[in-house]
């Protein structure tokens, strides 16, 4: 069985540390000429996997767009999901799922198991009711060879005072998170596990250390103004990153994605 932190690593070595974001926002369902209802969103989800095909690692679908439109939107986004597995590309449900340890492993189940409609590599997850509280959904992510991004330091401004705030360990909220994941990534050459940390973020001030097997999920590049060339110094680890992005490249429209993507690879050396 394939582990997700080998399909990661050799999938970024492949195709460089860019991930897609699949965000249809209804501005940009506007601005792509079509209307605000769950049959937009597979063409939009489709142009995207089209796009992002051959050209990058990883597209994150970011759940919540699809959500939007109940049952509808969920068999749209069924629709995006298999297609960018069809097309080889590494599949990141961006759902933010945490909650207590029984109704988390159902969310692990739906997103996670081998066969679920809405099969995805990995989810990501927030520790925010614990980290005990994700334990069945690592045992799950394990057995079926996924993998799991948890929310560390992410790139909203508003999220420091409590990311940044110190636990009675003397470590701060996001460091704990971060040497937990370290933990379970301990045993294996590639991590499974990894951390979303914003790149808008300073993590000195977050007391985070990077640890060489854990990978990140990078997102707030682009429209939230970190910039690309930046990856290396925002990031000094050998694990691999997955610079994120949906609006700067998903704003070109249909017919501009395959360029705004190039662009992005660019600015990325590739
Ligand atoms: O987990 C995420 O992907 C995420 C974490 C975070 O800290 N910040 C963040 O922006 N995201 C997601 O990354 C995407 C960013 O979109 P753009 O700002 O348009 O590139 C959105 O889908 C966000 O929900």
């Amino acid at each position: 069985m394939q582990r997700f932190g080998d399909l990661l690593a050799a999938g970024v070595a492949e195709r460089g540390p860019l991930c897609v974001g699949v965000d249809p926002h209804p501005y940009l369902l506007k601005a792509w000429g079509l209307t605000d209802a769950p049959s937009s969103l597979v063409e939009f989800g489709l142009a995207t996997v089209a796009a992002a095909a051959g050209r990058v690692a990883a597209i994150k679908p970011q759940v919540a767009f699809f959500e939007r439109h109940g049952s509808k939107g969920y068999a749209a986004l069924e629709s995006v999901l298999a297609a960018a597995r069809e097309a080889g590309l590494i599949v990141i449900a961006d759902a933010k799922r945490g909650d207590v340890g029984t109704s988390v492993a159902a969310y692990g189940e739906a997103w996670l198991s081998p066969g679920s409609p809405l099969e995805a590599d990995a989810l990501t997850v927030s520790a925010y009711q614990g980290l005990g509280s994700l334990s069945e959904v690592i045992t799950l992510a394990r057995d079926a060879g996924k993998g799991l991004f948890l929310l560390c330091a992410t790139s909203n401004p508003e999220a420091a005072v409590v990311q940044r705030a110190v636990t009675e360990t003397g470590a701060t909220v996001a460091s704990l998170i971060a040497d937990e994941v370290a933990a379970l990534n301990a045993d294996d050459a590639t991590g499974s596990f990894g951390l979303v940390i914003g790149a808008t973020i300073e993590r000195e001030s977050f007391g985070l250390r990077l640890d060489s097997r854990t990978p990140i999920l990078a997102p707030g590049f682009g429209a939230q103004g970190g910039t690309l060339d930046r990856l290396g110094d925002l990031y000094p680890t050998d694990a691999p990153v997955l610079a994120s992005v949906s609006r700067s490249v998903l704003q070109a429209g249909p017919g501009g994605l395959a360029d705004a993507i190039d662009d992005h690879r660019r600015q990325l050396g590739l």
